[in-house]
């Protein structure tokens, strides 16, 4: 399976490591880089060289309870890490839901958009028809702010299952090519610890047939939750979901420990018999 990502083309046969950059201040797993643009380029090329095939920087946070940062915040954030990577040799996938940010983004060299809110906000639709660049659609219950407080689902896989079928229609639609785009069931987003291992048990039931999976569990809440382990102890617990999570079909594992996931995809790869 191909991702078409701007002028890469990305090969799903196997898994691709996504480096998390944090571009706030408030980052939920203490490594935001907000303060500094050369710290930021200096980790996003040590995920490079980690072993990390794309970046995915996101300067305004969606963990729960944080609060929307504004256009400009963002995009000053953003927009000197951004340049500063031109070139680096990986497709670069920024994290936001903001056409503006988007445009701006995408004129900037950027591959890919990943987008919370799977690109409901008005104009997210027309800025990523326009580009080439790879589009992935997250499912989200609510909105950051709220959407740890009461998430409730009749049906979850099915729930699941359905907004991102809807949003794959609405990008075809506004003439977005399949090949573009990757689907994230959204960890964390809207979900309680039930919900959480439901959709790591049964990931295939969640997703429409046909696209690849990103799944983004690293440091995340769930493993607290199930191992006791405090947001900068969670490594195990996150190889772990990384591994179930492929095993469930993801093929890009979007994470804070890079080298420590490529040598645990290196072991799973192996017993898949992929080179
Ligand atoms: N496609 C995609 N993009 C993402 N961007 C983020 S930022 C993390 C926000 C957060 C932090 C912590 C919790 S919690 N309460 O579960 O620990 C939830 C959400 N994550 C993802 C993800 O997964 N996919």
């Amino acid at each position: 399976m191909k991702l078409q990502c701007g002028k890469f083309q990305l090969d799903l046969s196997r898994p691709r490591v996504m480096g998390i950059v944090n571009l706030t201040p408030d980052s939920f797993s203490g490594d935001g880089l907000a303060d500094s643009t050369a710290r930021a380029v200096a980790h996003a090329r040590a995920q490079i060289d980690a072993g990390a095939e794309l970046l995915d920087l996101g300067a305004e946070s969606s963990r729960p309870g944080a609060v929307p940062t504004s256009l400009d915040d963002e995009l000053r954030r953003l927009l000197p890490v951004l340049e500063a990577l031109a070139g680096c040799g990986v497709p670069i996938s920024i994290d936001t839901y903001k056409p503006e940010v988007m445009r701006a983004a995408l004129a900037a060299g950027a591959a890919m958009i990943n987008d919370i809110y799977a690109l409901r906000m008005p104009g997210a639709l027309a800025a990523v028809a326009e580009s080439d660049c790879g589009v992935c659609l997250m499912h989200m219950q609510g909105e950051p702010l709220t959407m740890q407080q009461s998430p409730v689902y009749d049906d979850l896989l099915g729930e699941v299952r359905h907004f991102l079928a809807a949003r794959v229609a609405a990008a075809q639609a506004a003439g977005i090519a399949r090949d573009r785009l990757v689907l994230d069931p959204g960890f964390g987003f809207g979900k309680a610890l039930e919900n959480n291992v439901a959709l790591l048990r049964h990931l295939p039931a969640a997703m429409p047939p046909g696209l690849p999976v990103l799944a983004g569990l690293s440091r995340k809440s769930m493993l607290g939750q199930l191992t006791g382990r405090a947001v900068g102890e969670r490594l195990p617990a996150s190889l772990a979901g990384a591994l179930l999570a492929l095993e469930g079909g993801a093929r890009i594992l979007r994470v804070h420990d890079v080298a420590a996931t490529r040598d645990a995809v290196a072991v799973w790869s192996a017993a898949h018999g992929l080179v």
